[in-house]
């Protein structure tokens, strides 16, 4: 990149955590705490189709959104000519937030920003990692990224709290603690964080020592399905089948997100899973979906796309009505 360096440095605060932990909650309370100043997000989702687009607060900010892959797994170009482009803009941002897709393994990332050639215009402030009390403890066993996320944050949000019991999280704090001892941690509902914790600077980081290794580092053993239905969705049905999926095949489905069209109503809605629970809520705002058009989106390993049509097609409103005939 050749280009004029810029007055100051774009702070740069990189947001990881599984899947459904709480990143974009996060995020729209730190862009509300930033909201006089100018503001970029990168978005990066681990699928097709951006969900998180809708969900994020755009009045604070401007979105560039990356659906090629996971961030870690497409740093070499499409991240960096993003950043190529942020610099290139009219007006320079004072943050610049990047919220890393579920899956991403964020030691990539930070090495990126460490670049001289990187480094001369994006200065990395914090790493957070944002972590669901809930089932932390069971997909730190089971997906190795977990941990790395963990290992190499500068700031931990163990999220949900109110979801578990009070004495449990003592034992979560030293599980957590135990993997990455330098972070501060926070225990907290709904990722709310005192804002100042933006102005605190970075500790340098040493990814040979702190980040865990992982076999497979990539693809990832995890896969994202993109569903689209063109007919109205019963919300009850929608509701019944996703509750069961996800307590019968919870050690393989790690997430759902979708944008529907119910039965029931003329708005369109977000659908979406944090551990074992499903969540449907009317959507404000702009949304680019046609109606009736719906889109699901499952992330798992192992998906088997048959056997979610066939859930699908069960929520289908045409469906329950010919059933009552
Ligand atoms: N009950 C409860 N729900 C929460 C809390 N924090 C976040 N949520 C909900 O959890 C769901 C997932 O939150 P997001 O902020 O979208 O999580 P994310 O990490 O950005 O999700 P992905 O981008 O899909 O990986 C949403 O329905 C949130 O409203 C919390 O502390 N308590």
């Amino acid at each position: 990149m050749t280009l004029p360096t810029p007055p100051s440095k774009i702070k740069v605060y990189l947001l990881t955590g599984f899947l459904g932990a709480g990143k974009t909650t996060v995020l729209n309370g730190l862009l509300q705490a930033k909201k006089d100043e100018e503001n970029i997000i990168i978005e990066n989702e681990f699928g097709k189709v951006s969900i998180d687009s809708h969900l994020v607060e755009t009045r604070y900010c401007s979105l560039f959104e990356m659906n090629n892959g996971c961030i870690c797994c497409t740093l070499d170009n499409e991240l960096v000519e993003v950043l190529a482009s942020i610099l290139n803009a009219e007006v320079q941002p004072d943050n610049l937030f990047i919220e890393a897709s579920g899956v991403a393994d964020p030691g990539g990332i930070i090495a990126l920003f460490s670049q001289e050639e990187v480094a001369n215009f994006f200065q990395l402030h914090q790493v957070v990692c944002v972590v669901d009390a809930t089932v932390v403890e069971d997909w730190m066993e089971e997906i190795p990224e977990v941990s790395r996320q963990l290992a190499a944050a500068d700031l931990i949000v163990l999220n949900k709290k109110s979801l578990v019991s009070p004495s449990y999280l003592p034992q979560l704090t030293q599980l957590v603690q135990g993997v990455n001892s330098l972070a501060e941690i926070m225990v907290t509902d709904h990722g709310i964080i005192p804002h100042d914790i933006l102005t605190k600077q970075k500790k340098p980081w040493d990814p040979a020592k702190t980040i865990p290794e992982v076999e497979a580092k990539s693809p990832h053993p995890l896969k994202s399905m993109l569903f689209e239905v063109e007919e109205l969705i019963d919300r009850e049905m929608l509701l019944n089948q996703l509750t069961l999926s996800f307590f019968l095949s919870y050690h393989q489905l790690y997430r759902m997100k979708g944008l529907v069209w119910l039965s029931d109503s003329t708005l369109p809605h977000i659908v979406q899973t944090h551990g074992r629970q499903v969540h449907i809520a009317p959507l404000e705002g702009e949304v680019k979906l046609p109606y009736p058009k719906s889109q699901l989106i499952f992330i798992g390993k192992g998906l088997e796309r048959k056997s979610l049509e066939r859930k699908i097609q069960r929520t289908l409103a045409s469906q329950k009505s010919n059933s009552k005939l």
